[in-house]
C-alpha cells in the first residue's frame, strides 16, 4: 500500500480549509451581532423575526447553501440574492455597516488567509446586491 498523497492547500477549495462547523458558527456569531445593531436589526427583524428563533434556522441554513457554493463546495443553493434584497429600504450606509461587522466578526472564526478571502468575495458581491437594494419600486 502506498501512502494517501497529501492534499497541497492550493488543491482544496475554501470550503474545505473552512469546513463546514466554523461556516455555521461564522454566519450564528455574525448575525447575532448584526442583530445587536440599531441600524441593520431592525431590517433582519422585520424580514426574518426575532433571533435566534423567528426564521433564523431557515435563513442561516438558505445562508450556508449560498456560502457552500461560492466557496466551491456542495451545495443544493438556488435561490437568488439580488431580488432578496429589493424593497428592504436599505441604502449604501446598511452595506458599509454590513461589511463591518463582518470583517470584525472574521478574524474571530476564521484564520487570516480565510477571512481575507470571505471579506473579500463579499466586497466584490456587494455592487450587484446594493444595484438590486436601490432599484426603483414604483
Ligand atoms: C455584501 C453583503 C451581503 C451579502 C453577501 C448578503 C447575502 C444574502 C443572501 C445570500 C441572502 C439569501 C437570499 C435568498 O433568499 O436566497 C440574503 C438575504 C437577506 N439579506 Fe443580505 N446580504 C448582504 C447585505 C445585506 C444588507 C446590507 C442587508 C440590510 C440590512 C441585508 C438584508 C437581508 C435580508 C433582510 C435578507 C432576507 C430576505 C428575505 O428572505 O426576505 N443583506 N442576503
Amino acid at each position: 500500500m502506498t501512502a494517501p498523497i497529501p492534499l497541497l492547500g492550493h488543491d482544496q477549495t475554501l470550503f474545505d480549509r473552512v469546513g463546514e462547523d466554523r461556516l455555521r458558527r461564522l454566519l450564528w456569531t455574525f448575525y447575532g451581532r448584526v442583530m445587536t445593531d440599531d441600524l441593520l436589526g431592525p431590517v433582519f427583524q422585520a424580514r426574518v423575526g426575532p433571533y435566534p428563533g423567528g426564521g433564523w434556522p431557515v435563513h442561516i441554513a438558505r445562508l450556508e447553501g449560498f456560502w457552500r457554493a461560492v466557496m466551491h463546495g456542495p451545495s443544493a443553493y438556488r435561490g437568488q440574492p439580488g431580488p432578496a434584497h429589493m424593497k428592504l429600504g436599505i441604502g449604501p450606509e446598511h452595506f458599509d455597516r454590513w461589511l463591518a461587522f463582518w470583517q470584525g466578526t472574521l478574524p474571530d472564526i476564521l484564520e487570516p488567509a480565510e477571512a481575507e478571502e470571505m471579506y473579500a468575495l463579499a466586497g466584490r458581491m456587494r455592487p450587484n446586491l446594493e444595484r438590486f437594494a436601490l432599484a426603483p419600486t414604483e
